[in-house]
């Protein structure tokens, strides 16, 4: 508690230095938070009085009294009094729910809600206290909740400030590690979100003297009357990331678009797949347009034992048990859905968990694609925001596997390349924005991997 009101105290001078703080204390720990960001805003020489609800939770009352005892004003929390303090000169600092919150919200509190709200619109900006109040940490719903101009929260992100309706409840989100004993961190706070510089450093470098032969050989299986496309644009993907050779395997023709591609068309796939005299690549990715029996593709496939990326038409229920650590899982919420035997509203409702279940059940590395993304392996969870709206458009998936595939193939591990490759495209996506405007084709953001490479590269420190 200390630490997380410390480092609320911290932020709001960052963020609102000169204004008065009004800070909502609760009957939970997450008010006791609030009296300890008053304390330290105290000892920064800022401004600070604290509305509070009664509480029984020890520790808040004794940071109430360490409030006291170095001269800070308590009244009592009502709207009415909220609403005669508060002006544009103030910041609402909100510590009346935290992850304790219990829908649905009691009546008393709903009115004080909306008074902050109220008192927000007129021109006092909002930071709340590890989630905004009203908001059920795990889940991605909205309803009766705060609306913050930033959050402060705590040890980890929780599912409501990344996805859905409620996560635009958040405004910027500041994550403030905590310093806790082992098991004393949130159940909640189950996800990380790496940093540019932190994704740079795991970017595969190349020597001079390297050649095709040795910049990684990546095979994409793919394609049916119809989709003929998708395999092309997953080995558009894997060039633009940096793949020596891209062959594309396909059960039906498809057309020259990249000459830079090897296409070969197979009268039978399955009998060439399952043929023990080809040399193998270094990676594959597999599913995208394939059309009936990508099952049984992926099934030969799997047992090369070689990292394989799996997508679309390769996501089967079926093959829950036959991937091994070195697969990485690509879906999109429908066919996570169909992978889980749920319903997709299940899935976007509780990404985090959705991905997890995934990984369980799958093994290997998954990643749940969506605005943000979610890696799920055996290391745990992150997340992976930013992108741009423009991308929700037919093929993106399909650059993605590719670009996956030439990760692996350059030797990286499957729980790296998922991470620094969905970061790589959302940022192409968002470079590619900056030229297209707002529609974005697959190819599009394929043009700019090359440039979000070189982004993620500047952003680390050791180049
Ligand atoms: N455990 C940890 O690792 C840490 C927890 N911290 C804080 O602790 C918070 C969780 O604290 P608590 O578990 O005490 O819970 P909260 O403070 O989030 O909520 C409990 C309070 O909300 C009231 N409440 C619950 N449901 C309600 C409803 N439907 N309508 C109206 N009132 C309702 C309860 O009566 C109680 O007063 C976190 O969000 C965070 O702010 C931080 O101090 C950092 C460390």
């Amino acid at each position: 508690m200390e630490e997380a009101g410390r480092a609320a105290a911290d932020e709001l001078t960052r963020a609102f230095p000169g204004r008065a703080a009004l800070l909502l204390a609760g009957g939970g720990a997450n008010g006791g938070d609030a009296f300890v960001a008053a304390r330290h805003l105290l000892a920064l020489g800022a401004p600070a009085t604290v509305l509070a609800l009664p509480s029984r939770h020890p520790l808040t009352r004794a940071n109430r009294r360490r409030w006291r005892a170095v001269g800070g004003q308590t009244v009592a929390l009502t709207p009415a009094a909220l609403s005669r303090r508060a002006d544009a000169s103030t910041v609402l600092v909100d510590g009346l729910l935290g992850t304790g919150f219990q829908p649905p919200l009691r009546p008393a509190l709903a009115g004080v809600i909306a008074a902050l709200n109220a008192a927000r619109a007129l021109g006092s900006p909002v930071l709340s206290l590890d989630l905004p109040s009203g908001l059920e940490a795990e889940l991605a719903g909205a309803d009766q909740s705060v609306q913050a101009d930033v959050t402060v929260t705590f040890s980890g992100l929780k599912p409501a400030l990344l996805f859905g309706p409620a996560a635009a409840r958040a405004g910027r989100v500041v994550v403030a590690p905590l310093r806790l004993p082992p098991g004393w961190a949130l159940a909640e706070a189950v996800a990380t979100q790496p940093g540019d510089a932190e994704l740079g450093a795991v970017l595969p470098v190349r020597g001079a003297d390297a050649h095709k032969g040795t910049a990684g050989r990546v095979w994409i299986v793919g394609g049916h009357p119809g989709t003929a496309g998708a395999p092309l644009l997953a080995g558009l993907g894997a060039l633009r990331a940096g793949a020596g050779l891209v062959t594309v395997h396909s059960g039906t023709e498809l057309p020259l678009l990249y000459p830079e591609l090897m296409v070969r068309h197979h009268a039978n796939l399955g009998a060439f797949l399952a043929a023990e005299d080809h040399a193998r690549p270094d990676a594959v990715a597999l599913g995208m347009g394939l059309g009936p029996g990508a099952a049984g593709h992926a099934r030969r496939v799997l047992a090369w034992g070689l990292p394989t990326v799996l997508d679309a038409d390769a996501l089967q229920p079926e093959l829950a048990g036959h991937g091994h650590a070195g697969c990485l899982w690509t879906p999109h919420p429908g066919e996570a859905a169909r992978l889980l035997g749920v319903g997709t509203p299940d899935i976007t409702r509780e990404p985090l968990a959705a991905a997890r279940a995934l990984q369980t059940r799958l093994g290997g590395v998954v990643i749940l694609k969506g605005g943000p993304s979610v890696v799920a392996d055996d290391q745990g969870l992150s997340v992976s925001r930013g992108g741009h709206p423009g991308m929700a458009s037919g093929g993106m998936g399909d650059t993605l596997s590719g670009l996956l595939a030439a990760l692996l193939a350059q030797g990286l591990g499957p729980g790296e390349a998922a991470r620094v490759g969905v970061r790589l495209h959302a940022r192409a996506g968002e470079r590619a924005a900056r030229v297209f405007g707002y529609g974005l084709g697959a190819t599009d953001v394929a043009h700019e991997l090359g440039g979000a490479w070189a982004d993620l590269r500047v952003a680390h420190p050791g180049n």
